[in-house]
């Protein structure tokens, strides 16, 4: 098996396929006015063979892990589908979900049906105003009780992503506190990343996660080490929370050094960074089975160009308008 590896001998065990850029939220930091389509022609995204060749592609170069993002990944009309397609092969042993929430409800059991083996959820705010003034979606109590659904369905833990903004939720730790102490809920705090588009927003509303984890540390709360295929948090847990309490700090130093994913867009581009420029079109090689070995051949090259690190710190953004176009 020829595994995935880059110049500073990072290996790639995580792919994180972003499979439509439609959304239905108005997050303020990711898309305010909305989901808008890009340029005059109409893209198609991949379809669901294209979606297995991908995944097969790099299942057989060391990925055991995949996430399917978006945009909104659940308002595919073949979601289910898709989680069937995916987990077809069994070297993929994990297979994850980011959501909004929105379908989990109603959907998240025949998610689980399907194959899908882990779901993280976005929840900026545990107060139903704040976080319809957040999204644009008055769906809260919708999402909460998709939440509840997910456990019903048989989810053991649920990952939930909160993006840290100052002056709107960095000072509202306890609260998320009491929310975790009797739920198996991971926390993340994900320090709010600078986009193309969210220059002046991040300006205002940039806080380190430093501020959350001297409170962690100071109440006795302890770091979890971390797996090869796990994403970028670092994970604390104290003895009297059935919660965890994760910390995504991509400004913090050497952050990049324990990369290990990569990512293809909706169109079927490879992209090294999540604040990468342009990207590899893979399109012309998921047309059929025949193709894998080129397939493989093309992204272990394009790896070479993989930079040490994103250039958040000098203001460079890369292409990265949002994060809604490949999925965070
Ligand atoms: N800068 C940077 N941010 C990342 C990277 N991976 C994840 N993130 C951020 O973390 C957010 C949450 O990621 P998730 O989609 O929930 O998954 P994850 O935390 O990577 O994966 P798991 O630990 O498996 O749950 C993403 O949307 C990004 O904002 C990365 O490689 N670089
Ligand atoms: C782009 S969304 C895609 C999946 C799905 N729509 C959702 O919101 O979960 C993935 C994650 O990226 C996060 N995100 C989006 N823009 C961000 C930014 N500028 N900084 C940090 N995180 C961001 C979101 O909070 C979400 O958890
Ligand atoms: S963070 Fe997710 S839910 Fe919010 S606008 Fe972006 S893609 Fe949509
Ligand atoms: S910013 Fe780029 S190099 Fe750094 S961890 Fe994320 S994808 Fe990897």
């Amino acid at each position: 098996m020829s595994q995935f590896i880059d110049n500073f001998e990072r290996k790639f065990y995580y792919l994180r396929l972003s499979i439509t850029d439609v959304c239905n939220f108005r997050c303020n930091y990711c898309l305010p006015d909305g989901y808008k389509p890009q340029g005059s022609t109409n893209k198609s995204f991949l379809s669901l063979d294209e979606i297995r060749r991908v995944t097969r592609a790099f299942a057989a170069s060391g990925t055991e892990k995949v996430r399917l993002t978006g945009g909104e990944p659940s308002l595919r009309r073949d979601f289910i589908d898709i989680i069937a397609a995916v987990r077809e092969n069994r070297a993929i042993r994990q297979l994850a979900v980011t959501t909004n929430g929105y379908r989990l409800e109603r959907d998240v059991a025949a998610w689980r049906d399907a194959g899908l083996t882990a779901l993280n959820v976005s929840i900026d705010s545990l107060d139903a105003r704040q976080f319809h003034a957040i999204t644009g979606q008055d769906k809260f109590h919708q999402v909460m009780r998709g939440i509840d659904a997910a456990f019903d369905a048989g989810f053991d833990k649920v990952k939930v992503n909160t993006v840290l903004m100052r002056d709107i939720n960095h000072h509202t730790l306890d609260t998320f506190l009491d929310w975790i102490r009797p739920r198996p809920i991971q926390l993340r705090f994900i320090e709010l990343m600078e986009t193309g588009d969210g220059g002046s927003l991040f300006r205002k509303h940039h806080i380190s996660g430093e501020v959350i984890r001297d409170q962690l540390i100071s109440r006795g709360w302890q770091r979890l080490p971390r797996a090869r295929s796990d994403g970028p948090a670092q994970v604390f847990r104290h003895p009297d929370y059935q919660g965890e309490i994760g910390l995504i700090m991509p400004y913090e130093k050497d952050f990049c050094a324990s990369c290990n994913r990569l990512r293809v867009s909706a169109t079927g581009k490879l992209h090294l960074c999540l604040f990468g420029d342009g990207g590899v079109s893979l399109r012309d090689l998921l047309a059929s089975d025949g193709q894998q070995q080129e397939l493989q051949a093309r992204i272990a090259a394009s790896l070479q160009s993989k930079k040490q690190t994103h250039f958040l710190h000098q203001g460079n953004t890369g292409i990265t308008q949002n994060l809604s176009f490949i999925g965070g």
